[in-house]
């Protein structure tokens, strides 16, 4: 039922959805329960969560007039990478909860937009389809896993598949308590495994006498202990260029150049420590730590082109989207996930327009009332 493909109806239906907010709506009413739960939760009380897309509406643009914005440029790039507009696909896990191409289809999206994916390691379909579907346009975000040998396979992998850059998830030693999913033990429907890491062992075998299926199997697998000293075994493993996300503090970004990585400011989504602060409430002074030294992203709450711009303003490079592609991707698999990034693309074209800038390196923090 989760999986099955949208009928021409709800296609009509995506490609009349005229922002994010009705994308999403079309992708929630195709899931079940345990999906949308999953997909849907923040941790605890929800309060980074909503955070995320508060603080940005709380900012306010100071737009210039008489500029000349018949020609308007979105396009930039990341790490070398030309991107057609500065938003790319955030990793999430288990994407064959919202279609049967599950990542394929949002790899062909990212790839057709000229845009980037960034494949969750808990991906539901093997890096290299991904890869071939994602041409070029790949990131691939690592856990790294108590089993060393295992996570340096799945580097390799992700080297000889394409992937441009490795993003190291550094939020999530554990993973955040998001209570819907505890009440209502959310699992991975039989049909879906996670090639990646557990072809070997199935999820099936997971203890779930407590917690949801979901928090126990990846409490079992990923390394806990991993410090800023072992960031010299990662950058030995790889010649890729390392981003860290989940960087939320100027001391941290710090110690992220320090160590020659790229910095994602993140909260994963408000789904780890609730409270946290806000993405878009932390960049400012992890731009300023970070000084150019290296390219900084951010995502969490990104859904309207004025707020790709507010963090592009604030610093950021680029912008991330994590649950916007999902219900893209739930609402019309390829051509969800493309008309979420084409409604995107249009609307930073447009708010650079009205806010009198021709390009992205016209963005800097005047934009912004103080
Ligand atoms: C369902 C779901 C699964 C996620 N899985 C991963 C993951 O496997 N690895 C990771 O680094 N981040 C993961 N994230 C976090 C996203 O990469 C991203 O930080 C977050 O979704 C951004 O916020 P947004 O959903 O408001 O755009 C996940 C987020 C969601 C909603
Ligand atoms: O749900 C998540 O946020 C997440 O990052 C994750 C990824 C893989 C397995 C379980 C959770």
């Amino acid at each position: 039922m989760t999986t099955s493909l949208p009928t021409a109806e709800q296609l009509g239906a995506l490609q009349r959805a005229v922002n994010l907010a009705e994308i999403e709506a079309l992708g929630r009413a195709r899931l079940d329960q345990n999906a949308l739960d999953y997909y849907a939760s923040g941790a605890n009380d929800g309060h980074t969560l909503r955070a995320n897309r508060e603080d940005f509406s709380r900012l306010q643009l100071r737009p210039r007039m008489l500029v000349d914005v018949s020609g308007v440029d979105t396009r930039t790039s990341v790490l070398g990478l030309p991107l057609d507009f500065p938003v790319g696909i955030a990793p999430s896990a288990f994407h064959g909860l919202a279609h049967p191409d599950a990542e394929l289809a949002t790899a062909r999206a990212a790839a057709g937009m000229g845009s980037v994916m960034t494949l969750s390691t808990f991906s539901n379909t093997p890096i290299d389809g991904v890869g071939q579907a994602a041409a070029g346009r790949l990131w691939f975000q690592l856990y790294l896993l108590a089993d060393r040998e295992l996570s340096r396979e799945i580097i390799a992998q992700a080297e000889a598949c394409g992937a441009r850059a490795l993003v190291f998830t550094v939020d999530a030693p554990y993973l955040g308590r998001r209570e819907t999913n505890e009440r209502r033990r959310f699992a991975l429907p039989p049909h879906l495994s996670a090639p990646n890491v557990a072809s070997r062992e199935t999820l099936a075998g997971v203890e779930t006498d407590t917690g949801s299926q979901l928090t126990n199997y990846f409490q079992n697998l990923v390394d806990k202990t991993f410090t800023w000293d072992d960031l010299g075994w990662l950058r030995a493993q790889t010649h890729l260029p390392i981003v860290l996300k989940g960087i939320l503090t100027a001391e941290d970004a710090e110690l992220a150049v320090q160590h020659g990585c790229h910095v994602w400011v993140s909260n994963h989504g408000g789904r780890q420590l609730d409270t946290a602060i806000s993405s878009i409430a932390a960049l400012p002074e992890i731009a300023d730590a970070v000084a150019g030294r290296v390219e900084l992203y951010l995502d969490g709450g990104v859904t309207r082109g004025t707020d790709v711009l507010k963090a592009l303003a604030l610093g950021a490079r680029a912008v991330f989207l994590g649950r916007p592609a999902l219900w893209g991707l739930a609402a019309g698999g390829e051509a969800g996930v493309r008309r979420v990034l084409e409604l995107l693309r249009d609307e930073v074209r447009l708010a650079l327009a009205l806010s009198g800038r021709q390009n992205l390196a016209g963005v800097g923090r005047d934009l912004l009332r103080r």
